[in-house]
């Protein structure tokens, strides 16, 4: 199969420049890939996994290949099977995430775990953080959820459990490693693992079992890791561990584009590669294809301004192509209103739309954005961030899939047990909850004992016994049944679809919609378009590969990928992708840099890289905007154009005018889907003016979702519909709602 004629190693080499095809054909052994943005590392890594292949004969067995995105992973994949013309089951392409996933899945017993673990996301972390403090009545103040989550997070990718933390004797350290580990017992008995553990367990995994250890060091000859200036200390440490001393590693980074440094990551990781594995060559590429010289020199000049760069260079032979645009707006929808018009023109000029990214600082950005486009009826798609996997319709649904495969799951069972409502109130909630704690069972255990022994009885017995039996009840029935027809079923069955039939306007219709598309995905799912699944089997099986996945990869295969749509997405989701038309959107001193990030010298660094890699996004055209006055946090402020855009050189930018409508300074709210203004409401001037299917936060019931509204002034009322809590009506000058 992989015999090769010397016209298709030639092939390899093809459409490559001499650097990279030093790279590509560079022989086994280690080598670091340093070099800008759009130099061809993506492209180099691929065709050198093909000529591992094909020259010096490795199986596709024998390479692994760590992507940064799961789409990433599915492009490559679809790349490498267009060069060698076969089909390529056997490879492993993933993310560092979802290649632990696929160990511990195999090892599930050498790993400790219950064979149908669950992955958790980062909601359902807080979810479960914020119920232990309240467990065990510790205060959420001097406890943050965020910040324990962030502890817990930060200790795994330190590769820390709870014993090895060093609390250096100080009690607030105490408490937290107490957290910890309290949370780990909690996640253990449920079957839960969350992103650090998924790392840090197959890390244990491969460090405690000499011979499993030995058997991916023999089978891996090889492996490639993308993006490699944002690995952390644990990613390096299992690639290390993993590559033993036989294999050869291929990795490609660009210290200038380390963005996730918040999150862990270690630029430092490129150079402690070059010192700690030995022999590494080291290739530089410095031909950019992507951008226009405009584009590139802009990039180039932004950059110069950070310190202690490693030093790269990078030139273009293409044209000096447009200069890059700069537009005021007068505020958010004026600058949302110059990027849909202008969209409308490139459209009008020929791109598809899909051609055409809009990326922006922070995720809330986007909806000012995602509402003008809207209005005109302009398709869009968001990519990371709250995503389809995310939506809380979405995540019940997924919720009460979790509970057919692992009824000890208490986040799960604590999150549909009464959405739809079904007459099962907190208070018994929480005598569940204390039985549980008290017993050390699951929340399901729990139920059923509270109803044997007549500790819930009456009302709150029978709504137990009823949620109890409809869970076995959907077991029962959906036995045999295809995964897409299991979720329909659910959907059903449970009553979610009509809950949300019955909610008013267009919220509960797209909920609905986005139900309907979760079964869609299902579809695609085991037919194989998504991922590396070749044994995603059937029924059961099927469903917990796809649990996974979605827990994985939220959003990441929503059903109108391959719609043309504008792209909507961070900046940091915007990693490793190309766009003709971009804008980066928000380019505001406080937005960006953020106003976390801009004391601290390392950090505004950080944020500035963030800006390289958002302006080297762009291809052909680039569009840098921002809004003189903003909505924030239910404030308007006055903003400042971003430092950013200072550190560009004049030459290269031109500022558009204002043209057609300005839009004057609205004091009201912003609208939301398609409703009016009108449907505002505010209950005086010093708090926040909040639209319907707004998105708010309450200090006691949580995050929900404005459903109605009525009355102004000091009698105005919302009614909200919580997550956990059900709807609730209230008075919006009492009610201490802050907009999400
Ligand atoms: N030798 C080449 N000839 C023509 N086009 C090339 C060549 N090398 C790379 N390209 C093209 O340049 C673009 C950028 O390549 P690629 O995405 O691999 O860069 P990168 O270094 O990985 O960028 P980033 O740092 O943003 O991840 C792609 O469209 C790629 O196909
Ligand atoms: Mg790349």
């Amino acid at each position: 199969m992989n015999d090769v004629s010397p016209g298709d190693v030639s092939s390899l080499l093809d459409d490559l420049n001499p650097a990279q095809r030093e790279a590509v054909s560079a022989p086994l052994g280690n080598m670091l890939v340093l070099a800008g943005a759009g130099s061809g590392k993506t492209r180099v890594l691929v065709h050198r996994i093909a000529w591992l292949m094909q020259v010096e004969r490795l199986s596709p067995y024998a390479i692994l290949a760590v992507t940064f995105t799961n789409k990433a992973a599915r492009e490559m994949r679809t790349r490498l099977e267009a060069l060698l013309g076969l089909s390529l089951r056997n490879i492993w392409v993933g993310t560092f995430h979802s290649i632990a996933h696929r160990l511990l899945r195999t090892h599930w017993q050498d790993a400790r775990l219950p064979q149908h673990f669950q992955i958790i996301d980062g909601d359902d972390q807080l979810r479960l953080i914020k119920r232990l403090l309240k467990d065990h009545n510790i205060d959420d103040e001097r406890y943050p959820p965020r910040q324990v989550m962030y502890f817990i997070s930060s200790c795994k990718e330190e590769g820390l459990r709870p014993h090895q933390v060093q609390t250096h004797g100080d009690a607030y350290m105490g408490q937290m490693v107490e957290l910890y580990e309290r949370y780990q017992l909690t996640c253990e008995r449920g079957g839960l693992v969350d992103f650090g553990e998924l790392l840090l367990r197959s890390l244990e995994l491969l460090r405690d079992n000499p011979r499993l250890l030995a058997h991916y060091r023999e089978r891996f000859a090889h492996l490639l890791v993308d993006e490699f200036q944002d690995t952390n200390t644990l990613q390096y440490a299992w690639l290390k561990l993993l590559a033993g001393d036989s294999a050869g590693l291929t990795v490609v980074g660009d210290d200038d584009q380390s963005i996730y440094g918040w999150r862990g990551a270690r630029v430092e990781n490129i150079r402690r590669f070059e010192q700690e594995f030995p022999n590494t060559r080291t290739v530089r590429l410095e031909q950019n294809y992507r951008s226009t010289s405009a584009i590139l020199d802009a990039a180039n000049t932004l950059i110069s301004h950070n310190a202690g760069r490693m030093g790269k260079e990078l030139w273009t032979a293409g044209a000096k192509g447009e200069p890059i645009s700069v537009y005021a707006g007068f505020n958010d929808l004026d600058e949302a209103r110059f990027i849909v018009d202008t969209i409308k023109e490139k459209v009008d000029e020929g791109f598809n739309r899909r051609e055409i990214a809009i990326l922006y600082r922070s995720n809330a950005q986007s909806r000012v954005i995602e509402e003008t486009l809207i209005r005109q009826g302009m398709p869009y798609r968001i990519y990371g961030g709250q995503r389809f996997y995310e939506r809380l319709e979405i995540k019940n649904a997924l919720a009460y899939l979790r509970l057919l495969l692992n009824r000890e799951d208490d986040a799960s069972l604590e999150r549909v047990i009464n959405v739809p409502a079904r007459g099962i109130g907190t208070r018994t909630v929480e005598i569940l909850r204390e039985r549980a704690r008290d017993r050390g069972i699951s929340l399901w255990q729990a139920l059923h004992d509270s109803v044997s022994d007549g500790t819930c009885k009456g009302r709150a017995g029978n709504a137990l016994t009823a949620f109890a039996n409809l869970i076995e009840r959907l077991d029962n029935d959906t036995a045999g049944m295809s995964l897409h027809e299991i979720i329909d079923h659910i959907n059903e069955m449970s009553g979610l679809v009509e809950h949300h039939r019955s909610e008013k306007g267009e919220k509960g219709q797209a909920r609905v919609e986005n139900l309907e598309e979760l079964v869609t995905a299902a579809r695609a799912f085991t037919q194989g378009d998504v991922f590396e699944l070749p044994e995603a089997g059937e029924g059961m099986a099927a469903l917990e590969a796809f649990l996974a996945e979605a827990a994985l990869n939220a959003g990441d295969h929503e059903a109108d990928e391959f719609e043309d749509g504008v792209q909507l997405m961070t900046l940091h989701s915007a990693k490793g992708l190309e766009f003709p038309v971009v804008f980066i959107a928000g380019v505001e001193e406080g937005l960006f840099p953020h106003k976390m990030s801009m004391e601290e010298p390392g950090r505004l660094e950080e944020e500035r890289r963030l800006c390289y890699v958002g302006v080297t996004r762009a291809m052909h055209k680039l569009y840098l905007t921002y809004a003189e006055l903003r909505r924030l946090h239910g404030k308007e402020t006055f903003q400042r154009a971003s430092r950013f855009l200072r550190e560009l050189p004049e030459e290269l930018l031109e500022e558009v005018r204002l043209r057609g409508q300005v839009s004057r300074p609205v004091t009201a709210t912003r609208p939301g889907h398609g409703l009016s203004q009108q449907s505002s409401v505010s209950a005086g001037d010093d708090l926040p003016s909040l639209s319907l299917g707004q998105r708010v936060s309450h200090p006691l019931f949580g995050e929900g979702v404005i459903l109605n509204a009525e009355g102004q002034g000091e009698r105005a009322r919302v009614q909200v519909s919580f997550e956990g809590e059900g709807d609730k009506w209230l008075v919006l000058g009492f009610a201490k709602l802050t907009p999400l």
